[in-house]
């Protein structure tokens, strides 16, 4: 927790034909912290949390997960090294209940798909009612997930990404759609995923008052190209932000 870089994102390019998405983007993800991702819609963020993951190949540039070269790996390779994303919208079964969720969340990472009926059942089935109770979902665990609200069902889908121990978590605009009354919880939570857990976690944000409360560094995107980086406080502050984002509305 030194320090280290897990994450090294280096000049890295892409584009949807003429549309430029990312322009020379360089950012670094310390081990151990939570980096935000801020900037207007359309800034380019989504594009390159694709490009970390593996969703998409990159134009041009270098990505380096703990040292390792890997933005030619696919999803599933990068997956496995522990470093996974959760989406803006979430992705569960709604007709599974929260704890089978769990299960078949396991493969990105540890095992096979049939592992869950084998030896290992019974401390993966507790280890998953364990992230449920601590995102707060224990007493519904049975409950077919499709029942939960919004906000419930994004806590589920953070849960899920839990179980399979990431090193590094991407978050997608975690608060999203959230009853603002809920947010708070939610930003212990993840909080508590970094501190307790160790999991480092970037994480895209809208919501400035979120960021700024959660992040050690953060970085800003504007019109596919980087804008600023340094503390919440001096992001905050910088009037190229403040700009970006008021020419955005
Ligand atoms: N699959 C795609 N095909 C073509 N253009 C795309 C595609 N995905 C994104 N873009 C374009 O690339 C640019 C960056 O989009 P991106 O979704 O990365 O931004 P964003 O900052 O994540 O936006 P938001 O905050 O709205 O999610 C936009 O102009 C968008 O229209």
């Amino acid at each position: 927790m030194s320090g280290k870089k897990l994450i090294e994102v280096n000049g890295v390019s892409k584009s949807y034909g003429g549309v430029v998405a990312n322009s020379n983007i360089s950012l670094d993800v310390e081990d151990g912290k939570i980096t935000g991702l801020i900037g207007p819609n359309g800034s380019g963020k989504t594009t390159l949390f694709n490009s970390i993951v593996g969703y998409h190949p990159i134009d041009e540039g270098s990505i380096k997960f703990e040292g390792e070269e890997i933005s030619k790996l696919r999803v599933q390779q990068i997956a496995r090294r522990g470093l996974l994303r959760t989406f803006q919208q979430t992705r569960i079964y709604g007709k599974m209940n929260c704890v089978d969720n769990m299960l078949i969340s396991i493969p990105h990472r540890k095992h096979g798909f049939f592992d869950m009926f084998g030896t290992n059942g019974k401390a993966d089935r507790d280890k998953a009612e364990h992230l449920l109770e601590f995102v707060g979902l224990y007493s519904k665990r049975y409950l077919p997930s499709g029942d939960l609200s919004f906000g419930q069902q994004k806590l589920l889908e953070f849960a899920m990404a839990l179980m399979n121990e990431p090193k590094v978590l991407l978050l997608d605009e975690p608060t999203a759609g959230i009853n603002p009354t809920l947010i708070n919880g939610l930003i212990d939570r993840l909080k508590r995923a970094n501190t307790d857990f160790g999991i480092t976690l970037l994480v895209i944000e809208h919501n400035m008052r979120v960021i700024m409360n959660m992040a050690d560094k953060v970085y800003c995107l504007a019109h596919g190209e980087m804008l600023s980086s340094g503390s919440p406080d001096v992001v905050q502050n910088d009037q190229r932000v403040i700009d970006a984002y008021l020419g955005a509305h």
